[in-house]
């Protein structure tokens, strides 16, 4: 990193996308400032200047600049510190594309379907969540076959962008692999992905920023005692 650059992160532990940039700050080996935000009290002041459209987590500020939107950071990172450590996106353009394309298809498919199964107001709502997400990590599991090519990972020898953006999963999955007693990445149904995951959580620069699995399972709990709570409470209303 130049000398005189200036990085700052504002995040939450829990949050899947702000691990995304955590990752790619930790792959490419950078020093940054980390600023933990209370997203669901009152959101600082700096949140609020730094992304008045969202109002959301992660923006990184790169020398008093605000980057907004996980994707966006992780192609930030990686093309002002192209240098610094493998590139994150493929130098081909149609390599490049296809990444960018199985990067949306994990926040449009997987996450959304994953969101449905956990916060879910019906158990036929979470039981439709359960059977999207598990279709599309069938659709990965191609994905990582047509990626990697034979490789350890989506980016092929070394992590890619597709990589840290599914990496910014791996604690809920595991979390959630906990409080279910399901495996989401399963060996037999999907052998790459389980591989994936293993080889992903084990190297140091995910193990350097990823969150405490314990912590997200007890944060889930509560999570999802609030939304059946709430879930009951709209079904009381329907009856009463
Ligand atoms: N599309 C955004 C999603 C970011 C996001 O949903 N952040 C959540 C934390 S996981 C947040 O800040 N929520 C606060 C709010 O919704 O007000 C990204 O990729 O960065």
């Amino acid at each position: 990193m130049a000398g005189e650059d200036e990085l700052k992160l504002l995040g939450m532990w829990a949050s899947p996308f702000v691990l995304r940039a955590r990752l790619a700050l930790s792959f490419k080996g950078l020093r940054y400032e980390y600023v933990e935000e209370k997203i669901f009290g009152n959101k600082s002041e700096l949140l609020l200047k730094s992304n008045p459209v969202h109002k959301k987590v992660p923006v990184l500020i790169h020398n008093g600049k605000p980057i907004c939107e996980s994707r966006i950071i992780v192609q930030y990172i990686d093309e002002v510190y192209g240098a610094a450590r493998p590139s994150l996106l493929p130098a081909d353009p149609y390599h490049r594309v296809v990444a960018r394309f199985w990067a949306a298809y994990i926040d449009d498919k997987l996450f959304s379907s994953f969101m449905m199964m956990i916060m879910g107001k019906t158990e036929e709502e979470k039981a439709e969540g359960r059977k999207q997400l598990f279709a599309a990590v069938g659709t990965l599991e191609g994905a990582l076959k047509e990626c990697s090519k034979g490789k350890p990972f989506f980016g092929g020898d070394s992590v890619g962008f597709v990589d840290i953006a599914l990496g910014g999963f791996v604690a809920w999955v595991l979390a959630r692999d906990r409080l279910s007693g399901l495996k989401h990445f399963d060996a037999d149904r999907s052998p790459l992905l389980a591989a994936w995951l293993e080889r992903f959580s084990s190297l140091d620069e995910t193990k350097a920023v990823m969150p405490d699995v314990e912590k997200l399972v007890e944060l889930s709990k509560r999570r999802q005692a609030q939304a059946d709570a709430a879930a009951a409470a709209v079904q009381g209303n329907r009856s009463g």
